[in-house]
């Protein structure tokens, strides 16, 4: 399989290509044909996009199509697609636009002159609402806006009934200052599904009962793109954070806007030569925007079909790791009863002391996955705080295992990976 070969990597670990990856909430492979869309583009389209030339205007014609395919994507228009680096890029620019906006609002609303000083007044300062289990690219800038003394933040914590941010929860953190709601679409590492249409419609209604500032309404949906359906629109956000590396495309990334700087504010970060209408300037990097559009019009045009395949091969995990270890061994921590969740994503608990989740993954010989986040693989001594949150045990969250297919993960990689975590298990509780 394609998709999930390290034998290229020297390093002994990898050197044997029967290694299964099935960490795919961390990272994708590119898909040969975004390879082949982003090689293209560096070969041909390798101009200015700002010049006039041949090469130049292949270069915007292959922008202008990505644009295109994402905006399809996302349920958007084209020029509802900004383009970032990646999905840190655009959390961040979501929240420097909502605290630029609180003060723009105030100012707006004659209640504070231009170049006001009193802006540690703290009855005044901007107010955000994000989930207690955001990325660390939402959960860290917020919190340094907070320690800086730029804003309040509320982290609203999940329902350890549910395992989602509910809507109630939400509008009940409302503050006369808030000025945005972040809530993901699917967490990385439960794969639980958050009631995004329903808390947008809720602070929405919020919205039209109050004066400014507007509660703005993003949604992070790195996770959620390529596996299921996706429609910014439907949901009624203001922005979507679109992440390139998690649906088999490049290291890139873009925002979805409703409307940039008409409908919905959007305030640079940046300073430059006016790409993307000076929303996020810096000549454009055509052939990862080409990767990233080619990845979408994959998205457009099978997700349906990565859909059920994920669905069937996670299911049939799930089935086999039941048979193999019972009922009394495991715990699948992202089934919580009516809250949907990702088609791809298993997180689950093999019980027992010495079975830390860390430790069966380095003793396993093929099974390539993590326990949580990658950006937390350095925390080696404590369990995750996402499914602490979630209100997952703490033995059982020490022991967890995030397993997450692909669309090249068969049943015979199901089988092997069952089968390597059973001998794993083995060795290391006859070694207690
Ligand atoms: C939910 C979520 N949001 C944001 C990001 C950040 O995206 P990027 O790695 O492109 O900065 C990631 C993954 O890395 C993610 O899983
Ligand atoms: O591994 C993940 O969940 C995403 C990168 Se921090």
């Amino acid at each position: 399989h394609w998709g999930h070969s390290f034998g290229h990597l020297s390093d002994e670990n990898y050197a044997n290509d029967a290694r299964i990856y099935m960490d795919y909430n961390a990272t994708t492979p590119m898909d040969p044909e975004v390879v082949e869309a982003v090689t293209v583009a560096m070969r041909e389209a390798w101009g200015n996009p700002s010049s006039s030339y041949l090469p130049a205007v292949k270069a915007r014609d292959i922008i202008n199509q990505a644009r295109e395919s994402i905006s399809r994507m996302v349920g958007g228009k084209p020029e509802d697609i900004i383009f970032t680096s990646g999905g840190t890029e655009a959390n961040n620019l979501v929240l420097h636009t909502a605290v630029t906006h609180f003060w723009q609002s105030r100012v707006a609303a004659g209640r504070e002159e231009l170049n006001s000083t009193h802006h540690n007044d703290t009855a005044a300062l901007p107010h955000l609402i994000i989930s207690n289990v955001e990325h660390d690219s939402i959960r860290l800038p917020t919190q340094h806006l907070q320690q800086e003394g730029r804003a309040e933040v509320t982290c609203v914590a999940v329902s350890k009934a549910t395992g989602r941010v509910e809507a109630e929860d939400v509008v009940a953190a409302i503050r006369p200052n808030t000025c945005l709601v972040s809530i993901m679409m699917a967490n990385n590492e439960t794969g639980v599904v958050m009631p995004i249409k329903e808390i947008c419609q809720r602070v929405r209604a919020v919205n039209k009962q109050r004066p400014q500032p507007r509660i703005l309404l993003h949604s992070d949906a790195a996770q959620a793109i390529g596996k299921i359906r996706v429609d910014a629109r439907d949901m009624g956000v203001d922005y979507l954070t679109v992440v390139g590396h998690k649906f088999y495309g490049p290291r890139a990334g873009a925002l979805y806007v409703n409307g940039p700087g008409v409908a919905s504010p959007l305030h640079p970060m940046l300073f430059g030569g006016g790409q993307e209408r000076n929303f996020r300037p810096g000549t454009e990097n055509t052939a990862m925007i080409a990767g990233l559009g080619k990845a979408a019009e994959l998205v457009n045009t099978h997700l349906s079909e990565y859909e059920s395949h994920l669905w069937d091969i996670r299911g049939y995990l799930e089935e086999r790791l039941l048979a193999v270890f019972g009922a009394d061994k495991i715990r699948f921590n992202s089934r919580f009863p009516g809250s949907d969740r990702l088609p791809n994503t298993c997180n689950v608990s093999i019980l027992g002391s010495g079975l830390v989740g860390r430790r069966v993954l380095a003793t396993c010989r093929r099974v390539l996955a993590s326990v949580g986040a990658a950006c937390h693989s350095g925390q080696v001594d404590r369990p995750s705080c996402v499914l602490l949150s979630c209100g997952i045990p703490e033995d059982a969250a020490r022991n967890a295992l995030r397993l997450s297919v692909g669309r090249s993960t068969s049943r015979q990689d199901v089988d092997a990976v069952v089968e390597d975590l059973k001998e794993t298990v083995d060795v290391l509780e006859r070694m207690n």
